[in-house]
């Protein structure tokens, strides 16, 4: 059975649980939760055992100088779920960053995730993650200043291209897997909501994972709190159904965004002339159908088989990030010395930057 609506983004939410904001400030108006402290100077990680001293923070010291009155604001970039994006400049250096502020009148549950993404960008280094520079609280509104990616997310450039050809998927998909074995293997994290607007790539070419918004820290004591507000288009199975899952669902998601890059419009999605599916429909067929699969009359055996080593129904069937970094259509481009740059540099920048 097919609906008649064009399918677009899917997004629920979950039921509103608002939480007053001011249950987690302090009487000099600093954010407060666990060990967070947050204000206008900054972000602390205080630990709970010894109260309220500073233990590390982890700055930089130019971290610890950046001010929000430091920042001009240039234009805004986009609007997510949680609050609006704005390109900002350092007014005396001349730096662009990307500003992501996230009002604190929230679903409890928002709120809860935007503390976890506070906590695993303070702490996170590696080169396939988007820094997060230094973070605020003024108003009830948390600010983040995020590293600019200056060409955009891979939703803006499959918007232009439409689809992208095999050597540059490798390369692109060779850095998100870079990106998830440090999530996965060092920070024991799942981000949960791998799709093209939060992977982000900038002039260099370099592809970084962005929006920890809905990742949970696996700790062995914590039972599976699936509170997730974003879109369900690339969840995988075991997620819909309610089912435990783990890092492999992060896999899933990964298959899709690249399988949807290479044929150019989402898997689940009919070919045209066939009408569409219903947001029902999607999480039936997610759930009930087999997994999509690269066409095998068009694509090499190797991407044909890494996708379906990401794409299986039951996540122990799918291939780890290690794994699939030694997978053969991985393999296949390292060593052709290919450049992601020739293709992001081919592209309009999503904005123009004036002077
Ligand atoms: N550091 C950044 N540099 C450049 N653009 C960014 C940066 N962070 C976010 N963006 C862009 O800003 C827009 C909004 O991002 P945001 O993460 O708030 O929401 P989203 O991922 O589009 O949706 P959702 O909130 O539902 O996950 C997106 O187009 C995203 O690509």
């Amino acid at each position: 059975m097919r609906g008649k609506r064009p399918h677009k983004e899917l997004t629920l939410a979950v039921p509103a649980q608002e939480t007053p904001v001011d249950k987690f400030l302090t009487a000099s108006g600093t954010f407060k939760d666990g060990e967070l402290r947050l204000n206008q100077r900054g972000l602390q990680l205080i630990s709970e055992e010894t109260g309220d001293e500073p233990q590390s923070t982890n700055l930089k010291v130019e971290d610890v100088q950046l001010s929000m009155d430091d920042l001009e604001m240039i234009q805004v970039i986009g609007k997510g779920s949680g609050g609006i994006v704005q390109l900002v400049r350092h007014k005396w250096v001349g730096t662009l960053y990307a500003l992501k502020g996230i009002q604190m009148n929230i679903q409890e549950a928002v709120r809860k995730q935007i503390v976890q993404e506070l906590k695993i960008n303070q702490a996170t280094q590696s080169p396939h993650i988007v820094l997060c520079h230094q973070s605020f609280y003024h108003n009830g509104v948390i600010y983040l200043v995020l590293e600019y990616m200056d060409r955009g997310s891979l939703a803006d450039i499959i918007k232009q291209v439409k689809t992208i050809l095999e050597p540059y998927l490798a390369v692109l998909c060779k850095q998100v897997l870079e990106g998830l074995l440090y999530l996965h293997h060092e920070r024991h994290v799942i981000h949960r909501d791998i799709k093209p607007s939060n992977l982000l790539v900038n002039r260099k070419g370099e592809v970084k994972i962005t929006d920890f918004g809905v990742s949970a820290v696996l700790a062995s004591s914590m039972g599976q709190r699936d509170t997730f507000v974003g879109t369900y288009n690339y969840m995988a199975p075991e997620r819909i159904s309610g089912s435990s899952y783990d890092y492999k669902s992060d896999i899933w998601s990964l298959g899709l965004v690249i399988l949807e890059c290479a044929i150019g419009r989402f898997p689940y999605i009919p070919s045209e002339g066939e009408g569409w599916l219903s947001f029902y429909e999607l999480l039936e067929a997610i759930v009930d159908q087999p997994p999509p699969s690269a066409p095998a009359d068009q694509f090499s055996p190797e991407f044909c088989a890494f996708i379906s080593s990401c794409i299986q129904k039951d996540p122990a069937d799918r291939m780890s990030a290690s794994e699939l970094l030694n997978h053969p259509f991985i393999k296949k481009f390292v060593d052709k010395d290919l450049d992601l740059r020739i293709l992001v540099e081919s592209l309009e920048p999503p904005m123009n930057i004036p002077e």
